[in-house]
């Protein structure tokens, strides 16, 4: 493509050299092959590509995108920006031609309950015979391969590139999980959204590398609702109408008051045979009774927000019946077995909030004991230790303190750190530092009618230690764990 093609839709501060030259790539790793390439200088946490400038220039770099004054030779082109992040998220939709305009267009931001609803919507569409393409913490998924993802909202030119894959796939309708963070690093800049969805926010991702504060935190998601045409928003959240404080679209609300154009009423729990869900009647805009094949509260406002997007696209409610009647999500209150020796469930809580509306949800079902096994990650957000550890000692019969992904950091002072929550409730608990060892223990002494919750990496089926990836599965080890003892 033309550099001056490229160029044309971005707002830059200064343009030295020549436009008028093919370029084969937009790079912004120098690590790549950057021949011919235009190559983006990203100052990032923990490095400035700026520096990167000599070795890019000595690979062949044709032109590049810097945000300060530099030295180049004269047969590179330079282009000043004030925010390079922006202009990747720029350039990279034009380098793909714009594939979100040829979508319905559909973004999901929220603390908790983003990839849950995301693929009941997903669910939704293909039981009304459309192609849908996703992209979320489970990766992405289109024409039903599946890859992997860094981020929840990964960078800007992988986004494009998945999209740019899903038009090439007849996709008609997008989905995504939009990150506060990838809102704040202007990776979904560059997105024309259709749809915009709130599902709801409580303190988290705040602290270094992450938020400065809850305030940023909620300006950050709050982004969304300028980006987008339409605005969905769980009108029960305490701060919805912070969140959309000077949003440009048009605005509907979901949750269990009247007030709201998608209301639920006469909510149900629901045990059928293997059948654990929940169930409520639609109120407002449209009437129907909906069931779900996840239990818990939180299951309902993930449907609504769903089930609302859907009826706005003109889904009907046979549909939206069928997908949710069956709708599984992995590591997301994944049921693994269930006996009269015990039922094991994995799910995704690593938070406060979310192990508290997780144990709460199980409470609802009557164990004999209700057992929790959880860590938490390292270099993330410190307040979770504390939180999720006062949760589980109010919460569960017994706690088993064990690691999660420990990255950069000492699993003991990580489990010191939970005991800071915890001690305080007088809640039972014990430490086996060993994933699984905690896991064979939790099973291995389970009593008659025990719940056993295996929380806060769900899907994952890595742990990562000192940088270090190994393959690990809760669902996986569990299973194992099972079969060791016999359990049929
Ligand atoms: C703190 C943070 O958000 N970091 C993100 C950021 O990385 P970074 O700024 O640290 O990158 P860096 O290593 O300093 O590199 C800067 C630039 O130099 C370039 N570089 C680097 C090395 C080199 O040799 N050559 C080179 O050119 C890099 O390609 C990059 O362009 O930009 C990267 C690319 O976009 C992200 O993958 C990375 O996310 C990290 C992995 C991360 O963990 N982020 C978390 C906080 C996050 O974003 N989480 C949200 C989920 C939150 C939620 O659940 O709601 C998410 O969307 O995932
Ligand atoms: N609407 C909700 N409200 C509160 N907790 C929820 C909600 N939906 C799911 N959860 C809990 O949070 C966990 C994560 O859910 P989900 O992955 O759908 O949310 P998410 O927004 O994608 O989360 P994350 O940003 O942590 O990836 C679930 O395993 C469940 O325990």
């Amino acid at each position: 493509m033309k550099l001056e093609e490229l160029v044309k839709e971005l707002t830059v501060e200064e343009i030295r050299g020549s436009l008028d030259k093919e370029i084969s790539g937009v790079i912004y790793d120098s690590r790549k092959d950057c021949a011919g390439a235009l190559f983006i200088c990203i100052s990032g946490t923990k490095v400035d590509a700026h520096t990167f400038l000599p070795q890019v220039i000595e690979k062949g770099a044709s032109a590049v995108v810097v945000e300060r004054e530099v030295e180049v030779p004269e047969n590179v082109t330079v282009i000043r920006v004030a925010d390079a992040r922006l202009a990747l998220a720029e350039l990279s939709a034009a380098w793909f031609d714009h594939p979100t305009r040829k979508m319905t267009t559909i973004g999901l931001t929220g603390t908790k309950g983003k990839t849950t609803s995301t693929y009941m919507l997903k669910a939704i569409l293909e039981a009304a015979g459309k192609k849908v393409g996703l992209v979320g913490t489970n990766g992405a998924v289109i024409a039903g391969k599946h890859y992997v993802t860094n981020n929840t909202t990964p960078e800007s030119y992988e986004l494009q590139q998945y999209f740019h894959q899903m038009v090439e796939a007849g996709c008609e309708y997008m989905i995504m999980e939009v990150s506060s963070q990838g809102l704040k690093m202007n990776r979904v800049a560059g997105i024309s959204f259709d749809y915009g969805v709130f599902t709801n926010i409580s303190p988290d991702h705040i602290g270094p590398n992450e938020h400065a504060d809850f305030e940023e935190y909620m300006a950050c998601k709050g982004k969304l609702f300028t980006m987008c045409s339409t605005g969905i928003v769980n009108r029960d959240d305490p701060n919805w109408e912070n969140i959309v404080k000077g949003h440009t679209c048009k605005l509907y609300t979901f949750g269990c008051t009247p007030e709201a154009d998608f209301e639920a009423v006469n909510i149900r729990h629901l045990k059928k045979g293997s059948f654990m869900g929940i169930g409520f009647d639609l109120k407002g805009k449209v009437e129907f009774p909906v069931e779900v094949n996840i239990p818990g509260m939180f299951s309902v406002y993930n449907a609504l927000s769903a089930v609302s997007v859907a009826v706005l696209l003109g889904i009907g409610s046979d549909a939206i019946d069928r997908a949710l009647a069956s709708i599984k999500v992995d590591g997301r209150m994944e049921l693994v077995y269930a006996s009269d020796h015990c039922t094991v469930i994995v799910d995704y809580a690593h938070n406060g909030v979310s192990t508290r509306s997780l144990l709460s949800t199980l409470r609802d079902y009557n164990p004999h004991r209700l057992v929790v096994v959880f860590g938490c990650g390292g270099n993330r957000d410190p307040h979770r230790r504390y939180e999720m550890g006062e949760a589980a000692g109010h919460m569960a019969d017994l706690s088993i303190v064990t690691a999660d992904n420990s990255r950069w950091e000492k699993v003991e002072s990580i489990i010191k750190d939970i005991h800071i929550g915890l001690d305080p409730t007088e809640g039972k608990y014990i430490d086996i530092p060993d994933r699984r060892e905690a896991i064979r223990y939790s099973i291995s002494h389970a009593e008659p009618g025990d719940v056993i919750a295996i929380i806060g990496k769900g899907h994952e089926d890595y742990q990562e230690v000192n940088g270090v990836k190994t393959h690990f599965l809760d669902r996986e080890v569990a299973e194992e764990m099972i079969k060791e003892l016999g359990y049929k």
